[in-house]
């Protein structure tokens, strides 16, 4: 399996090399050169794995020779025994035709950990085989953060860098960062959005000396393999309700479009899914832009599923790909023009394609709170905000048609404690093992939304680090 860049200009890569490269050379994605095909006798054969014997299947055609079979067996094995629960990501009916996949069973208590936990053994492994070292710089509105943190944390060959939004993350995301008190973990406060984070990032990236003298590299869903280990548990709800006798439908709460794309990406791969629904919080860019045809940033607002407030949905550029036919040089066009004029606007025919797998859906705090108390007074279960937007759109998808809806619940209710509690009257708890969040000590540095400062202060670490 080779890899190649949304932009066109930059070269093609194998597995290794694209999961230490992060964003391409030319500014673009890397995607799979072709998708692999698994064929309906094949998914049949797959029903009843278990979750790790699963991701094996999935992922090894992506992963091709580059990592040894036995270790790479090895590693998925171990990242999925972090899970708290056997099922890794158990189903949960909610109605007729309706279904939660809980996607919050690991280490940090988000669907993050899925791909991490894997990313931080895999980054390990190449790095030791290509005898290299790496800097990774994140952007997190919350999640990210924590789970990458917990994935590279006291890891010989990575230093960590990780950037947020001062105060736009929960209090309990941002202890989950802060409080760690491995020496290569670096939280960065950034007086910024998420998407002014996200652009330091990839301007970070885009500053070649910077990027080869550090030997940067990513543990956003911009890298490959984030996108790779979050298929899996597509397949897993598909064969669950019956893939590829019956299709299904996803509900994905969505901000950076990683996680939905990486459904796409199921589906191209032979998952008989009939749609997606694309859920947003008050940053509804994607919701106006499934409506109509025309991305159009407007400024960011906080809301109550903070993880969501992001208006540049960096993964959306892999699905616009595959809209142009691949056309690396016009996308790079219009993408080059998009940052400039704030806006893109998609021909008919392309839209149209878009529409056939996608819809938009948007639900305001209000909404999310009535949906938190509804399904509470209803079943019983706490639910996060980000979750019950993606729950809130699938009843409403479920009224219609026959198919299933699966809604991915991203995360754990005690992570946004103060919304649930507000929507319920109950506060959901922190599992035994974070018992000491609130009260462990910070650390965490304050920098302005500036690339210079922050690169100088990256800098300026890791020399301290070498003279440690
Ligand atoms: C809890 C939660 N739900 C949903 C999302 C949105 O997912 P994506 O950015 O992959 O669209 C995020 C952030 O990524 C998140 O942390
Ligand atoms: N919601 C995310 C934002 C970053 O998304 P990513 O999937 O590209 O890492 C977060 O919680 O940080």
């Amino acid at each position: 399996m080779r890899y190649i860049s949304t932009r066109g200009a930059a070269p093609t890569l194998k597995f290794d090399e694209v999961l230490l490269a992060g964003l391409a050379s030319d500014g673009g994605l890397y995607v799979p050169e072709s998708w692999p095909q698994i064929s309906a006798a094949e998914l049949r054969r797959w029903r009843g794995l278990s979750y790790a014997d699963l991701a094996i299947r999935v992922m090894s055609p992506f992963i091709g020779d580059t990592v040894p079979q036995a270790a790479f067996e090895r590693m998925v094995r171990d990242a999925y025994a972090t899970f708290d629960h056997p099922a890794v990501v158990p189903m949960k009916q909610l109605g007729e035709r309706l279904w939660s996949m809980e996607l919050f069973h690991g280490p940090t208590l988000a669907f993050k950990d899925l791909a991490l936990q894997l990313v931080g053994r895999l980054y390990d492994n190449v790095l030791a085989s290509h005898n290299a070292r790496v800097t990774i710089v994140g952007a997190t509105s919350g999640d990210t953060g924590s789970a990458a943190i917990e994935a590279c944390r006291d890891r010989k060959s990575i230093e960590i860098f990780i950037l947020h939004p001062e105060g736009r993350v929960s209090a309990v995301q941002r202890r989950q960062m802060t409080t760690v008190p491995s020496k290569n973990v670096h939280n960065l406060a950034i007086q910024g959005s998420f998407d002014d984070c996200q652009d330091l990032v990839k301007a970070m990236f885009n500053d070649r000396p910077f990027r080869e003298a550090h030997k940067l590299g990513a543990v956003n869903s911009i890298n490959w393999a984030r996108i790779m280990a979050q298929i899996v548990y597509y397949f897993r709800a598909g064969l669950e309700l019956g893939a590829p006798d019956r299709s299904l439908r996803f509900s994905v709460p969505t901000g950076n479009f990683g996680n939905v794309y990486a459904g796409y990406a199921a589906r191209q791969m032979g998952l008989p899914i009939e749609k997606f629904i694309v859920a947003s919080n008050r940053n509804d860019i994607l919701t106006r832009f499934f409506a109509s045809g025309r991305m159009e940033i407007l400024g960011v607002e906080p809301s109550l599923s903070p993880s969501m407030d992001i208006q540049v949905s960096s993964n959306l550029e892999r699905l616009l790909f595959d809209l142009y036919g691949r056309d690396g040089k016009a996308l790079a066009a219009d993408m080059e023009n998009f940052r400039e004029r704030k806006s893109l606007t998609l021909a008919p025919e392309r839209h149209q394609a878009a529409l056939q797998w996608f819809q938009g859906f948007r639900l305001s705090d209000e909404g999310t709170l009535s949906e938190i108390g509804r399904l509470h007074r209803l079943t019983g279960e706490l639910i996060d905000p980000h979750s019950a937007i993606g729950i809130a759109a699938a009843v409403e998808a479920a009224k219609t048609g026959e198919t299933p809806v699966v809604a991915l619940a991203t995360a754990h209710p005690a992570k946004f404690a103060e919304a649930v509690k507000r929507a319920t009257g109950v506060e959901p708890l922190l599992p035994p093992h974070l018992a000491d969040l609130m009260t462990n000590p910070e650390r965490f540095e304050r920098l302005p939304n500036d690339l210079g400062a922050v690169e100088a202060h990256i800098k300026r670490r890791l020399a301290e680090e070498v003279h440690a």
